[in-house]
């Protein structure tokens, strides 16, 4: 087995991650807030927090103008793209819940970004599929339910523009991608990362952030 270089992240090195990063701003700290206080039981499905300056950082690098987001659950990840897109551009939200997004439409709109998110109530398979077939986005961030990542995967290469970022979430699955019996997701997110690593139309790098993150951009 390879010898990983990585340090383990202790609560205190978490800590001096965040402190180190570009804190939260007032209304994405309010939303991480009320989500666990409302919504104890699903909070753990919002993104890590220090995945919020990072795809900031992200749109920013590649310049992005036309996001797609699969998984807005109430809005963080969302809101924290949206606030580094530049003021034309656009970012389609697709979830199936009303009441987890309604709080998502809260935060923003108080954050002034909400002409900026397109937010599409409907099954994300038929979203995607609804979208011009030819490519036009920038950079997608998928984090929605985990057997359709493949199908997500299918749906939004193709229409990824030449350079253009997708960034997969959960791609450990709670280290689940390791293990000889894993739950039906985490089989799912094994099953995806053999796919992704074998797509030639990408390229792709497995990051050691938060729960796992994959990087891939379009080639060509
Ligand atoms: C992990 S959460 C997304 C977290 C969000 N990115 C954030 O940072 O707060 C997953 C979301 O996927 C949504 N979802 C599950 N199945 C879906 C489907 N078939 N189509 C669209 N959204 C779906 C759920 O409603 C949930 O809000």
């Amino acid at each position: 087995m390879a010898e990983s270089k990585s340090t383990p992240i202790t609560a205190e090195l978490y800590d001096y991650v965040l402190r180190h990063n570009p804190p939260l701003d007032p209304v994405l700290r309010e939303l991480v807030e009320v989500t666990h206080r409302d919504l104890p039981g699903q909070a753990g499905m919002q993104s890590a927090e220090e995945q919020a300056p990072l795809l900031a950082f992200l749109v920013r690098l590649t310049g992005a103008r036309h996001i797609v987001e699969v998984g807005t659950f109430t809005g963080f990840s969302a809101l924290a793209m949206a606030q580094a897109l530049p003021a034309d551009g656009r970012l389609i939200a697709c979830d199936v819940s009303e009441e987890w997004t309604a709080y998502g439409r809260k935060a923003w709109a108080k954050a002034g970004v909400e002409a900026r998110i397109d937010l599409r109530i409907a099954p994300a398979l038929d979203t995607l599929r609804a979208m011009p077939a030819e490519p036009h986005i920038d950079l997608a961030y998928l984090d929605a339910d985990k057997p359709n990542y493949i199908p997500y995967w299918e749906e939004l290469v193709p229409r990824m523009n030449p350079g253009g970022l997708i960034v997969a979430d959960n791609v450990f699955y709670h280290g689940s991608v390791t293990a000889s019996a894993p739950s039906a997701a985490g089989a799912a997110i094994q099953e995806f990362n053999d796919h992704v690593a074998a797509d030639v139309r990408m390229e792709t790098v497995m990051l050691t952030v938060a729960d796992g993150l994959t990087l891939a951009r379009r080639l060509g």
